[in-house]
């Protein structure tokens, strides 16, 4: 792997003065209904700074949309969510990602028709401080901004072990690499909250070993911090540090991967045990 990239360089923009360890998001009491459909019920859990934190539970057990709660995708009818220090209710994604939260999806959402390149490029937009006014009386600058973002872009190329693909659609990658391209996009936006729905679905197990790997380091080389939805629960206990439970959209377990694995709740929803 290079490790030419200097992981400092990489995760500058969203100096916050969080400490290591400390909480960097908290979600309190926080429900979320569709009409009549209970999708999230008074949950309350928090993610630390420089950890990783995985979300898991039975299908339909509202993961998706507790990661759609936390990137402003969804405004909760109660509760509510606190980003370094900073509470809030109603958030547009857009705002979210400017505030540093980034996140890949489940079926994954990339320009098809354009390079792993240029879609890793677009995860800059949310950091580019020239507008196409500035570009077009401002020159200088504006072209000295756009080399920068192209220099970052492809540092996480190298980093990613991506190069042999940068000029090739995405559309026409194999599915465990349009997945890494998916994660250098969220990692071009330099997020201090990385928010990844699923990133080993459908993945055979040597990709799974490669996105695990990747995870990992880019945890411990970019200091960023990591909250995964999962379902192979040998990754989530492989990788993570704390693991929130949920169920029917209740939380039912919060804690490090081997105490949640032995919560009688926990098993009980994964073996479909019926519940009051
Ligand atoms: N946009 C929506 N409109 C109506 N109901 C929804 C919507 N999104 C989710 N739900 C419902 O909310 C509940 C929680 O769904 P969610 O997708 O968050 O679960 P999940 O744990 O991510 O499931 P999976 O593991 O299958 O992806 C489900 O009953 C689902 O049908």
């Amino acid at each position: 792997m290079n490790r030419a990239v200097d992981p400092r360089d990489l995760n500058v923009h969203h100096a916050d003065g969080v400490a290591k360890g400390d909480v960097l998001l908290e979600a309190k009491d926080v429900s979320l209904r569709f009409g009549g459909v209970k999708a999230i019920t008074k949950i309350s859990f928090d993610i630390r700074k420089g950890e990783i934190r995985a979300i898991i539970g039975p299908n339909g057990a509202g993961k998706t949309s507790m990661l759609n709660v936390i990137n402003g995708f969804y405004t909760p009818q109660e509760g509510t969510i606190t980003f370094r220090g900073v509470e809030r209710r109603a958030m547009r994604t857009t705002d979210a990602a400017r505030q540093g939260i980034a996140r890949t999806f489940q079926n994954i959402a990339l320009f098809k028709g354009m390079t792993t390149l240029d879609n890793i490029m677009t995860g800059r937009i949310t950091l580019q401080k020239s507008n196409i006014f500035a570009q077009a009386i401002w020159r200088g600058p504006a072209l000295r901004e756009e080399l920068e973002h192209r220099h970052r872009v492809e540092e996480i190329i190298d980093f990613l072990e991506i190069q042999h693909i940068r000029k090739v659609p995405v559309g026409r990658l194999p599915y465990g690499l349009q997945k890494r391209v998916e994660l250098g996009r969220a990692l071009a936006a330099e997020p201090a909250l990385l928010l990844l729905d699923e990133p080993m679905a459908g993945m055979n197990l040597e990709e799974k070993e490669d996105m695990s790997r990747f995870i990992l380091d880019v945890n411990s080389q970019f200091g960023t911090t990591i909250a995964l939805i999962e379902h192979d629960m040998g990754v989530v206990m492989d990788i993570s540090d704390r693991v929130v439970v949920l169920d029917y959209g209740r939380k039912i377990g919060d804690g490090p991967p081997d105490e949640v694995s032995k919560n009688q709740n926990v098993i009980d929803a994964y073996l479909g045990v019926p519940h009051e």
